[in-house]
């Protein structure tokens, strides 16, 4: 059945609801439909939108050169902007540039798929609940929408993959995260070394990396961007974060200068990789490594990708601080957590910047 729309507008949200979530057309079914303004459900308060004022272009997040990876230099280079920045990016990481485009290849190829061959993966309809085709962040808990489509593929064996993943992107997202997994394992040692941690055994390797989750993000052509986000003020629920982002720009980061109500771009640099610490890593290291609110603004000429690996620690893991963190008299701020527990609390709700971490705090 045809959406009910009036002149590129539709008549009334359970219309936009029923085309966008309950269709799988997504926010990029609307983008394409030529409208001419954002729909309402769309519109962001004043207070989460990003204005000029608040950037800060002559600052930057540390780019970390990681050709030369076994130089102390490096590991304190990756220490200082986890606690400092909490996001930093990398090049010269060994991850090979084909692989980087064939996942970036891959993502287009999934979204550009007809709404119904989508819809097959949403919540409603997936085969499974490790994978799942979705728009915006939370849409039941949220007041407005955000202007984004995502497929989120949470991996558990690469059996599973080969029986559930769309096969359109299958192949390609495994091997980014294959090829990724090195240089993963390298910054968590040496993240881990700067904690005084001086062996990842296997219950630490379970905390740190103990899960994998993979989004393919897609944010399409907006019509009124400064209306509305792509993805609102959160901190990821991770350990670290690696994302893959194409060259059109849009990811900000809260900056850390006075009252912090600063945001620096984040550019893009062909060929890096953007590294985040996740709430689990703050929570974990005592505070140590900061987990920083970021977002991404709506853009009006041109579509944009992003690819995030979210490493996590097992769902059926409890995390709290680590006890090399605390072996000189440091108070833990936070309690122990199931972490399933802690991701379900951050999937309930709407993004709120940094709130989600309360949930475990003492
Ligand atoms: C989507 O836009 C985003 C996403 C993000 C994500 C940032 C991250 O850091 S993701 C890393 C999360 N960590 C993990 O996936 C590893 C640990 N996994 C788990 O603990 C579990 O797999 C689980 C995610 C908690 C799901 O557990 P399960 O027992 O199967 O519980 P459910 O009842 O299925 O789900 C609970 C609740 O969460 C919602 N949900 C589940 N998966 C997703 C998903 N991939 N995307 C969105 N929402 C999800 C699910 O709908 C349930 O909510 P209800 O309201 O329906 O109860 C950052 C920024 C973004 O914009
Ligand atoms: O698209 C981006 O650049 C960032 C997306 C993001 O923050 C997320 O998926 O958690
Ligand atoms: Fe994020």
């Amino acid at each position: 059945m045809a959406p009910i729309i009036r002149d590129r507008q539709f008549t009334d949200s359970s219309a936009l609801t029923d085309f966008v979530i309950n269709r799988g057309n997504g926010v990029k079914g609307l983008s394409e439909m030529g409208l001419k303004a954002l729909p309402k459900p769309y519109i962001q308060p004043l207070e989460e939108r990003l204005c000029m004022t608040k950037f800060v272009p002559q600052q930057s997040i540390p780019i970390i050169d990681m050709s030369y990876w076994k130089n102390p230099r490096v590991a304190s280079a990756v220490c200082d902007a986890a606690e400092k920045w909490g996001f930093f990016q990398i090049v010269n990481h060994d991850v090979p540039i084909e692989v980087l485009n064939n996942v970036k290849d891959a993502t287009y190829r999934f979204f550009d798929l007809p709404a119904d061959q989508k819809n097959k993966y949403s919540k409603e309809n997936s085969a499974s609940k490790n994978v799942r085709f979705g728009t915006s962040f939370s849409p039941e808990a949220e007041k407005s929408l955000e202007w984004k489509d995502y497929l989120s593929l949470f991996f558990v064996s690469e059996e599973e993959a080969s029986m559930l993943w769309p096969p359109v992107c299958r192949e390609q997202v495994l091997d980014y995260i294959r090829r990724t997994e090195v240089v993963i394992k390298k910054l968590l040692q040496m993240l881990m070394e700067g904690i005084n941690v001086k062996e990842i055994d296997e219950a630490k390797r379970s905390l740190l990396m103990g899960s994998i989750r993979t989004n393919l993000n897609y944010y399409p052509i907006c019509p009124d961007p400064e209306l509305t986000v792509g993805v609102g003020r959160h901190s990821d629920v991770s350990t670290l974060t690696i994302l893959l982002q194409d060259e059109i720009g849009g990811l900000y980061v809260r900056g850390n200068q006075g009252d912090g109500d600063n945001w620096i771009h984040v550019p893009p640099i062909k060929g890096s990789l953007v590294i985040n610490v996740g709430d689990a890593l703050q929570i974990l290291s005592n505070n140590r490594y900061k987990s920083v609110e970021h977002r991404v603004i709506a853009n009006g000429t041109k579509n944009r990708i992003s690819v995030p690996i979210f490493v996590n620690p097992k769902p059926t893991d409890i995390i709290g601080p680590l006890v090399e963190v605390l072996k000189n008299g440091e108070k833990p701020i936070y309690k122990q957590v199931l972490y399933s527990d802690y991701v379900k609390h951050f999937f309930r709700k709407a993004h709120d910047g940094k709130k989600t971490v309360e949930f475990a705090e003492i």
